[in-house]
């Protein structure tokens, strides 16, 4: 069963063509990775999957629900960590979980349960009842990755998991991942850090120009380093250099 499915999604923004015609299966179960220089549409990708953002053309089911007939069924099924996206500086992490835990209809044992145990994962049990706005990027973060899981979704979305992070957090948080695939949940994470797709994703693809370019799997991928085929694929390909039709 594909837990992401889409077929032919288009999406300008004025003139300029952010989605081309992606099409893209992602399986239940796995850890996977979108690759593609700034401006290739990851984002616009991502939004859409969410119900965040409506495509033009072409369609989309995540866990069989369309995001564009019920955004807000998807995003109840599903945890999203955008990208560059930071806690409510008004409130302190405890009162954002709160929040975030009655938006998603948590009772409030398991939401204090919940936190405790990823406070203590990600190491930042001494922060909770600090104002969020006096946290660095990288507390802000783990607050951010501790409130896409709370409602423990059987997929998450996220954009650069790892930026801000110190390496041992990294490596608690690949090892998140990987478990919480290995429960049967999927993984949909953006990155431009190729050698984090190589070593945490089943499958990568990659997106240049709005399409999807190519999927590849990185244990497959034997001497052929995944940096080699991005390259190949995006061949200077930059979408902000004005590839995708008038940037
Ligand atoms: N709200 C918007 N209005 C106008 N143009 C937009 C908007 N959002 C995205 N774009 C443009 O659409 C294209 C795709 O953007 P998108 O954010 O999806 O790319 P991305 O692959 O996520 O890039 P990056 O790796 O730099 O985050 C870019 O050229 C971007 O400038």
């Amino acid at each position: 069963m594909n837990a992401i499915a889409t077929e032919e999604l288009r999406k300008s923004y004025g003139d300029l063509t952010a989605l081309a015609g992606l099409t893209l299966d992602v399986p239940a179960g796995e850890l996977f990775g979108l690759l593609g220089p700034n401006g290739a549409g990851k984002s616009t990708t991502i939004r859409i999957l969410t119900g965040q953002l409506r495509p033009d053309a072409g369609t989309a089911s995540v866990l069989d629900v369309d995001p564009v007939d019920d955004p807000v069924g998807v995003r109840e099924r599903v945890g999203i960590l955008p990208e560059q996206e930071s806690p409510p500086s008004f409130m302190t992490p405890r009162e954002y979980f709160d929040f975030v835990g009655s938006v998603r209809d948590l009772d409030a044992e398991t939401v204090t349960d919940r936190v405790e145990t990823w406070a203590d994962r990600l190491s930042y049990a001494a922060k909770l009842d600090t104002m969020t706005t006096d946290l660095s990027r990288g507390q802000q973060q783990k607050v951010m990755i501790t409130a896409a899981f709370l409602h423990d979704p059987d997929l998450v979305f996220i954009d650069e998991p790892l930026v801000n992070l110190d390496p041992i957090v990294q490596e608690t948080v690949k090892r998140h991942l990987r478990d919480y695939r290995d429960a049967g949940n999927t993984v949909f994470l953006s990155t431009h850090d190729i050698d984090v797709a190589a070593e945490l994703c089943d499958r990568v693809g990659i997106v240049r120009e709005g399409s999807l370019v190519t999927t590849r799997r990185p244990a497959d991928l034997g001497e052929d380093r995944l940096l080699d085929v991005f390259l190949r694929e995006v061949g200077g390909g930059d979408a902000d250099a004005g590839g995708s039709g008038g940037a």
